[in-house]
């Protein structure tokens, strides 16, 4: 049973497709889409695939967008799901004020997360990072509760934001460097840095909590960006959505 893992996020669309509806299916295709360009999937990527018998999804962008990718879905007989984050899915507790508030990006990724954890080894305390439009870093404890998390802007926001509120930053992208002597590389190594610190901080706090050390994951489309830079140690784990859509996609098909 051919199963379609979608995550729409604020900036691509990213797809996979698997043979199964289970953790560790086989990957049969792979792609992204930039949102402005959700129109071209049906007639495109997708129209080469075997019809997918399931198909659910993570989306954060608007009801417009949701609507766009539905008539996509339209050229195969099967009607998408979408997650809705929830007090309690698949060995994860929430402890956000109004659950489905929560980003389902963010639960999902935490469920492929906490799912990776257990295969490795005894339960310990976990940091989530998701490096995409926005950056969210989520703390877990020992016993699979989501304490809470902080949302801050990506790289490109933040860069964006200095640029129009200011009148001498348009400058070309820079480098990392500990001690930065020219505008690019100060606004390159502040971005990176702001969130490599960020992520430091939550470590911190989860540790604090749990009086473990977490482990840590790192997932998002400039995660691969990031990783060199951080002062933690964290596993990039560039599948973390897909591998929770998996999870709860197994979860769900058990009889109660
Ligand atoms: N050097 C960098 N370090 C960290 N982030 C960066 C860097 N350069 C660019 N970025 C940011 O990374 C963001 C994420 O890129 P990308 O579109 O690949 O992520 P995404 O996971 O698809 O995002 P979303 O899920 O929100 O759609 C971009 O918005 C960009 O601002
Ligand atoms: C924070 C983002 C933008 C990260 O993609 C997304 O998860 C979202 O829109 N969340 C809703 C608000 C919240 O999670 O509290
Ligand atoms: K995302």
């Amino acid at each position: 049973m051919s199963f379609l893992a979608i995550d729409v996020g604020n900036t691509r669309l990213k797809w996979a497709l698997y043979d199964e509806p289970r953790v560790g299916a086989r990957l049969l295709a792979h792609g992204a889409q930039f949102l402005e360009n959700i129109e071209k999937l049906g007639e495109g990527d997708w129209s080469q695939l075997p019809a997918p018998r399931w198909v659910l999804g993570c989306i954060v962008a608007g009801d417009a967008v949701k609507r766009r990718v539905e008539e996509q879905l339209e050229i195969w007989d099967v009607t998408p799901q979408w997650v809705v984050s929830s007090s309690a899915e698949a060995g994860l507790s929430n402890g956000y004020d109004h659950p489905a508030r929560l980003g389902s990006d963010r639960w999902v990724a935490m469920i492929g997360a906490r799912q990776r954890l257990l295969g490795q080894g005894r339960p310990r305390p976990c940091v989530v990072v998701m490096v995409g439009t926005a950056v969210t870093v989520e703390a877990i404890d020992t016993d699979g509760r989501f304490l809470g998390g902080i949302i801050l802007p990506g790289h490109g926001i933040m860069l964006r934001a200095l640029e129009s509120g200011t009148a001498g930053l348009h400058v070309p992208t820079g480098e990392v460097r500990d001690f930065p002597t020219n505008t690019s590389d100060a606004l390159t190594s502040g971005g990176t840095f702001a969130i490599a610190g960020a992520v430091q901080r939550m470590w911190d706090n989860l540790r604090q909590h749990c009086g473990e050390e977490p482990v840590c994951y790192m997932t998002g489309g400039a995660g691969w960006k990031m990783a060199p830079s951080m002062s933690t140690r964290c596993e990039l784990v560039e599948s973390l959505i897909f591998d929770g859509l998996l999870e709860i996609a197994s979860q769900r098909l058990q009889p109660a």
